[in-house]
């Protein structure tokens, strides 16, 4: 049975902008009333809009103020979920420019409320489903994607921010990540195919709920899920030989990892994207804390993906900084469920845990995480547990009691699962910690000073990883490509970021950080031979920052763009009449 074809419909051919479901496409319509007549009458949208011309400033003050009158996040979020899908570019347009306050409601936190009520607020599809039961069919179904994808985020839905198992609900993650991908890096949404995959899910309230839309089977097995993964990785590369796959919210997402990171364009954004992140902002903390790199401990709280994920990284760093690598490993403490993670603790340590295993404390198996830092006197306490407030007012009373500047970074998303608000550890150590946070907390005022916390969330860099690897066309993501992420976002921050004692940049420039990050990435994957646009090692740093900025779409350009196209066709003179009644457009059309 074919499930697909990869030709577009016939009429794609007569006019790119026409895709036969009438300007609505899984990643957008192109409903926009920003558009001149002439180009209405040309992607066939004449008519279907309100006659009027309109500016992004009037577009911009009805959308905010529809966003006002909505109550709570979630509906804000599905106001601009319906936005997305009927005029994507002005979607982009009013994202781009209110980028601090929309990403919360498309983005940490409020999508994992919608991720919670997926099958409840569920309306129309946003990307691709594939079940367990299609393997054998992946290629085929894999056609029906209506666009050409340079960027696929994968899910399972097995863990999704630090809510659990959600099974195929997960798929706003997906929709979230990419929708960052075009705000932040100038993917085209287009270009974007945002994908969970359908392999069961062992939350049994989800599996047993009449309104759940994916497979009510429990969780495959990992053998299952890796012939149903070396299936789909193929039919991906297959159709689009360029894409780049990222990872996302997998419980475990280490054998995917392992198993594809040197076949594929592929990196995981938990283990990956956070350790990079967690590295760039860290490096601007332990300048600020004023405390050789020699003389920092760390306790982290979760012994998890992301964990260990940022723990290897500041390894990597550390060593870079002149540690040996057993010396940075060993400052490291880290906290799961079951309590310290140490070699002699009476449970089989999961693979990635075994690294961090302490080996010097046998027979002082620590309680409490109090008691690990009277024992440890770490300066750096990170969270990455999904515990909501664990970073307490007696743990933060002790590390400010410890430091100076204690490095508090409550990493959790969303902010319900963060291990302490900013006002709280502003609070609990009177002022003095140096914070980051996975969600975002509110400016606040303390001894009459502002203070801004830090947000330490992958969003810093994997926008930018992401278009890196897309406009060398890595043939794989090394390493020393994320590694160049963080190395690039750490010294991205500008002069009055650095004087305010800011370790991340402000989320209004991430455009710009993003070009920082490509070019970052580009050139490591030069270093590692692993581009194949070859012609870009020829560029100096400002040519290159040049090719990035030109490649990136702004949803400013979109109708511009497209009267530019028109004009091409029709010839000049004819597409530009004022009342937009231009005869070539007939010819056009
Ligand atoms: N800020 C950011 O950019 C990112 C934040 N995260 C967040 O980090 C959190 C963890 O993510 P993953 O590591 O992928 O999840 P995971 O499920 O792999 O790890 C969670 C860890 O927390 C531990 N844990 C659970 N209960 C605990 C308790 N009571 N005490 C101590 N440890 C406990 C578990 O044993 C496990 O080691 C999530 O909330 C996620 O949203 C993840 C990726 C990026
Ligand atoms: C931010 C992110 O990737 C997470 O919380 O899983
Ligand atoms: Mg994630």
């Amino acid at each position: 049975m074919a499930y697909g074809d990869s030709h577009p419909p016939a009429n794609v051919k007569h006019n790119p902008h026409v895709v036969g479901s009438r300007h609505l496409t899984t990643t957008g319509g192109d409903y926009d009333t920003s558009y001149p007549l002439e180009v209405r009458k040309y992607i066939r949208t004449y008519g279907l809009v309100p006659p009027t011309v309109e500016t992004f400033e009037t577009q911009a003050q009805r959308c905010l103020k529809i966003l006002e009158l909505k109550q709570t996040p979630i509906e804000k979020y599905q106001y601009l979920v319906h936005l997305r899908a009927t005029n994507v570019h002005l979607f982009y347009r009013l994202l781009s420019q209110n980028v601090k306050e929309l990403t919360p409601l498309i983005y940490t936190p409020t999508v994992g409320e919608a991720c919670q009520r997926w099958s409840e607020l569920y309306t129309q599809p946003e990307g691709m489903y594939l079940s367990h039961s299609d393997k054998g069919n992946l290629h085929g179904i894999v056609q029906n994607w209506p666009h050409n994808v340079e960027i696929t985020v994968v899910t399972d839905g097995s863990r999704i921010l630090g809510l659990g198992d959600l099974g195929i609900n997960g798929m706003g993650i997906p929709v979230g990540k990419l929708a960052l991908y075009t705000a932040c890096a100038g993917i085209r949404p287009e270009a974007t195919l945002p994908l969970t995959v359908d392999l069961g899910t062992g939350n049994k309230a989800l599996r047993e709920d009449p309104l759940y839309m994916g497979s009510r089977i429990p969780k495959v097995t990992p053998e299952e899920e890796r012939e149903f993964l070396d299936e789909l990785m193929a039919a991906l590369t297959e159709r689009w030989p360029g894409i780049v796959i990222q990872f996302e919210d997998w419980k475990n997402p280490f054998p995917s990892l392992e198993r594809y990171k040197d076949t594929y364009a592929m990196f995981n954004d938990d283990v990956q994207g956070t350790g990079a992140v967690i590295v760039g902002g860290f490096i601007n903390a332990v300048k600020a804390a004023g405390i050789p790199i020699r003389d920092h401990r760390a306790v982290f709280l979760g012994a998890g993906s992301a964990g260990v994920g940022v723990a290897k990284q500041i390894v990597e760093f550390f060593m870079k900084e002149g540690l040996t690598e057993d010396e940075a490993r060993q400052k490291f403490w880290f906290v799961d469920s079951n309590g310290l993670v140490t070699s002699d603790r009476g449970d089989k340590l999961a693979d990635h845990k075994v690294y961090f295993q302490r080996t010097d404390n046998s027979g002082k198996q620590i309680q409490s995480l109090a008691r690990l830092i009277d024992y440890v006197r770490p300066t750096i306490l990170m969270g990455l547990s999904t515990i909501g407030g664990a970073f307490n007012a007696e743990i933060l009373g002790k590390m400010a009691k410890l430091n100076e500047h204690p490095i508090i970074f409550p990493l959790s998303n969303p902010s319900s699962k963060s291990e302490c608000t900013f006002e709280e550890a502003v609070a609990g150590t009177n002022g003095k910690c140096i914070f980051a946070s996975g969600s975002p907390f509110p400016s606040l005022e303390w001894d009459g000073q502002s203070l801004t916390p830090g947000q330490g969330n992958n969003m810093y860099v994997f926008p930018g990883i992401g278009l890196g690897a897309i406009l060398c066309r890595s043939v794989n993501i090394t390493q020393d490509m994320i590694y160049a992420s963080a190395e690039s976002l750490s010294i991205s921050l500008n002069a009055q970021e650095r004087a305010d004692g800011w370790l991340y940049p402000d989320i209004r420039r991430i455009r710009e950080v993003s070009v920082e990050v490509a070019i970052g990435v580009i050139r490591a994957a030069q270093k590692n031979s692993v581009d194949r646009e070859l012609n870009l090692r020829n560029l100096s740093d400002a040519e290159l920052r040049e090719y990035v900025q030109q490649r990136m779409y702004d949803p400013f350009d979109e109708g511009k763009k497209i009267l530019h196209e028109l004009n091409e066709i029709v010839g000049n003179g004819h597409a530009n009449g004022a009342n937009g009644h231009a005869n070539g457009m007939r010819a056009a059309l």
